[in-house]
């Protein structure tokens, strides 16, 4: 399959460009009270491709895979099995998502998360493979920038296990009843004592802090693929040297309340009004599109 440049209209969002979350989770309230909510603590999932989008995704990365493989090595901690969504080496693909991710995701985000537009830098884009038989996990971690996004492009039937796994918010483990002595030994949840994120559908969109502890959980059958993003956050109400420190970011250390700390301390005054006008420097679409890739 060839999608090229005119196809990529195709890919329309369900819900018009700016989405509406069908589940939210937050992380808890602070008991200690130290950290109040703020927006950051929420994960949000979104509908927004059709099942054939996700599969012409799907064909191309496979597409590009059979010509080139899949790298293992583009992430010094936590690598993944996947593809950089780059206009040089993978031109069919970055064509095909990049529109979606400058007038859809990011404007998603920006609103979602209290931030300006133009604050908003992508700064990776991948599609990513788990398998069973190859990486069929991603251990925990936190991903390098404040925000970070990821789009199912498998339909569930397709796999068995996976999912975006949270250590702070999601449903217990079933097997092991989410309890921390329980938890170790377990198989179900690998240790962590929750499952991953319920609700998430082929094509939907899942938004969060990438400051949150997560994890790629297990997949074991079949094959799930996602396409996940990072964006940076240029936000002068954003304390970079706090969250950017090398240990919160890859840390694998389960801390009971690190998640919240550093999520709560991420964000220096409160978080604006979801319903405050969107508002954007640049007044044409490409212009814009530049900016937000970096060029
Ligand atoms: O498998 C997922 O959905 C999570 C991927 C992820 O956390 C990452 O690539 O940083
Ligand atoms: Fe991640």
């Amino acid at each position: 399959m060839n999608v090229g440049c005119d196809d990529m209209h195709t890919l329309s969002p369900r819900d018009g460009p700016i989405l509406t979350p069908h589940s939210t989770l937050w992380l808890p309230d602070d008991p200690s009270g130290t950290f109040a909510r703020s927006s950051l603590w929420a994960v949000h999932i979104f509908r927004l491709l059709e099942p054939h989008e996700t599969r012409a995704l799907v064909a191309l990365a496979l597409e590009h895979a059979a010509a080139n493989g899949w790298s293992t090595r583009r992430h010094k901690h936590h690598p993944t099995t996947d593809i950089a969504v780059e206009r040089e080496t993978a031109p069919a693909l970055h064509s095909a998502v990049k529109p979606l991710v400058a007038r859809v995701v990011l404007p998603t985000l920006a609103l979602h998360y209290g931030f300006e537009l133009c604050e908003l830098q992508m700064r990776d884009l991948f599609v990513v493979r788990y398998q069973q038989g190859a990486q069929d996990r991603l251990t925990p971690h936190r991903d390098g920038n404040l925000l970070s996004f990821s789009i199912l492009l498998s339909d569930p039937s397709e796999f068995e296990g996976g999912g975006l796994r949270f250590h702070s918010l999601g449903p217990a483990c079933d097997a092991c009843g989410g309890l921390r002595a329980a938890a170790a030994t377990c198989r179900r949840c690998d240790g962590v004592g929750r499952l991953a994120l319920p609700g998430c559908g082929c094509g939907d969109l899942t938004t969060h802090s990438g400051k949150l502890l997560h994890e790629g959980a297990r997949v074991t059958s079949g094959t799930r693929f996602v396409l996940v993003g990072f964006v940076h956050v240029t936000s002068p109400e954003i304390d970079h040297e706090f969250i950017s420190h090398g240990s919160l970011a890859n840390s694998s250390a389960v801390g009971a309340w690190a998640d919240h700390e550093c999520v709560g301390g991420a964000r220096l005054s409160p978080p604006s009004s979801p319903q405050r006008e969107m508002h954007t420097a640049f007044d044409d679409e490409t212009a814009l599109a530049a900016h937000l890739f970096g060029g």
